[in-house]
């Protein structure tokens, strides 16, 4: 099965030469976000301010922006981060939080959607705010089934001209043609702050792993997610033992179970 092999091969390609992955996330994500990536074989930086942020960004192999705790200093860091990435060829990955909760968050995602990422993830809520749809999103969480954003999201990939992926119990990932659905997880997952942040740094690891082929990385991504969180959630006893053994289980994950476990569906 061609999905589930290219996601061994990416696993091991991204950990033969662990990419330098600019994240710009949130201050809850920051520290769970740097282990899942250390863990998984990728090396962060959490690079913010305005003042270096745009060098950074022209130093790594990929950039990712998380708005989950947005201020106006770390939003012109962002900007001038994702400038340089696009300048630089470099891809790089939005996860708009809760865009739809305040004016200051809808106009931030706006600048940021004209500067084209590469790729957006988000949970259901988010995306389809983001397509235009109505969203019944509280805060950060969602309260909408991927079923209902994913053919917002092909529009969103289409009119964006980049990769669209919507977690949640199965996740969908589409560039507006092709799609795929990933099945896994655990229903703990959304019981653990921050995991949909730290799974967009790690799109951003595959992103710069294969540049030319961000449909591809992010599938592989969701799938590490979904194959290491099935294996956590069947040993734990709750969020905070499942939190420990979600790194473990990254860490612990090899290309070839990867390849034998993910469950990807053309959809
Ligand atoms: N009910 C569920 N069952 C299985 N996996 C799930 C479930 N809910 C979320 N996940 C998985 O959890 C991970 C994070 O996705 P989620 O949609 O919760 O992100 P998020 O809402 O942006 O999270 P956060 O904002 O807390 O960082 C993904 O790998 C997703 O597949
Ligand atoms: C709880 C929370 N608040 C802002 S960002 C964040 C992490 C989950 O998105
Ligand atoms: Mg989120």
């Amino acid at each position: 099965m061609p999905d589930q092999t290219t996601t061994g091969t990416l696993l091991n390609a991204m950990r033969a030469n662990p990419p330098l992955v600019q994240c710009i996330t949130n201050f809850v994500a920051m520290n769970i976000a740097a282990n899942v990536m250390l863990a998984a074989g990728a090396s962060p930086a959490m690079v913010h301010a305005e003042e270096e942020a745009a060098e950074f960004a022209a130093i790594s192999g990929a950039l990712t922006i998380n708005i989950g705790t947005l201020s106006t200093g770390w939003l012109a860091g962002m900007l001038s981060a994702a400038r340089s990435a696009r300048e630089t060829g470099k891809p790089w990955v939005l996860d708009p939080v809760a865009h739809y909760a305040t004016a200051f968050r809808r106009k931030a995602v706006a600048q940021l959607l004209e500067l084209q990422p590469t790729i957006i993830r988000g949970n259901a809520s988010e995306i389809i705010a983001l397509a235009g749809g109505a969203g019944r999103g509280q805060g950060v969480d969602s309260r909408d089934p991927v079923e209902l954003a994913e053919e917002l999201a092909r529009q969103l990939a289409e009119r964006h001209e980049c990769v669209v992926a919507v977690t949640g119990v199965t996740d969908f990932v589409t560039d507006g043609r092709k799609a795929r659905r990933i099945a896994g997880g655990s229903p703990l997952m959304p019981q653990v702050t921050a995991l949909g942040c730290s799974l967009t740094c790690l799109v951003g690891a595959f992103a710069a792993t294969t540049p030319d082929n961000p449909f591809d990385a992010t599938v592989a991504a969701l799938a590490v997610f979904a194959v290491a969180g099935e294996q956590a959630g069947a040993a734990a006893d709750g969020p905070a033992s499942f939190s420990w053994r979600f790194l473990d289980a990254l860490a612990a994950l090899d290309a070839e179970t990867l390849s034998a476990k993910a469950r990807i569906m053309t959809a």
